[in-house]
């Protein structure tokens, strides 16, 4: 059940400290307020000494935002950050936060990050802003994962919003890649397309790999099976489902909080 907002301000002091006033009616309140809500709520699950996974995206900016500003007011102490891309991890040290990798850091206490869409079982898409790799390792590593999102991001199938499907491939030979990714998922109506960047140049991931998008008319069905296909195409890196790695969901709505837990 969601938590009103009138109420949840009343009692979070995050919120509060985060400027957001509690309003009168829900139109006062944009789509980037829904997502800063959610993931100021998503902070006060971080306790000091934490190792922590910073996620990537204008939802999760915000909670990188408020960890550094907790931080800076010494209401937190000693977290170690990882980011999961080289635009947070840019952010977070502007920010201020100590930084480290899986490597020194192999076990993760919390990640928080955003979502393209989340199902009714906490399954995620992820990549739509092209992080997903370094994200599905850190998220992997981490003993709790809090994602953040607004009440867009709520579908009742994965790529039931017709939005992409990202699949991170390797550079070599991409279009046969496509190619196979589209035939794997023809009984879903799957079109698979290239994502360009600017200037019309294929958009390249942190990684220095490209994104084919996958689209699909229907649902692709069994999605632990999907997934296993997909990563048994030689020249696929990753795909963009997170399959049963959320633990909690905090969703920002017109109505107010929800967090729904594993
Ligand atoms: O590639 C981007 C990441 O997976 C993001 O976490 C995801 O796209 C959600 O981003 P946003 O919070 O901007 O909607």
């Amino acid at each position: 059940m969601a938590i009103p907002y009138p109420h949840f301000i009343a009692t979070a002091k995050a919120a509060l400290d985060a400027g957001l006033h509690a309003p009168s009616s829900s139109a006062m309140l944009s789509q980037d307020d829904l997502k800063k809500i959610a993931a100021y709520k998503a902070v006060e699950y971080v306790e000091s000494g934490m190792v922590l996974g910073l996620g990537t995206g204008s939802t999760a900016r915000h909670a990188v935002d408020r960890i550094g500003e907790l931080l800076r007011q010494g209401k937190l102490k000693d977290i170690i950050g990882i980011p999961t891309s080289k635009k947070t991890h840019e952010q977070a040290l502007s920010l201020g936060i100590p930084l480290s990798d899986l490597d020194a850091h192999p076990v993760v206490d919390l990640a928080i990050d955003g979502a393209d869409e989340v199902d009714p079982f906490l399954n995620l898409v992820k990549g739509r802003g092209g992080s997903l790799l370094r994200e599905k390792m850190v998220e992997g590593a981490c003993k709790k994962f809090v994602v953040i999102v607004d009440e867009s991001k709520l579908v009742n199938f994965l790529g039931g919003s017709g939005l992409a499907m990202p699949v991170e491939v390797i550079q070599f030979c991409w279009s046969f890649t496509a190619a196979r990714l589209q035939k794997l998922f023809q009984d879903a109506g799957c079109v698979a397309k290239l994502r360009v960047g600017e200037k019309d140049e294929p958009f390249v991931t942190d990684n220095g790999n490209y994104i084919v998008d996958l689209y699909f008319e229907r649902s692709i069905g069994d999605l632990k099976a999907a997934s296993d296909a997909i990563l048994q195409l030689a020249g696929v890196v990753e795909h963009g489902m997170f399959l049963d790695m959320a633990t909690t969901v905090i969703v920002a709505g017109e109505l107010g909080l929800t967090v729904k837990n594993k």
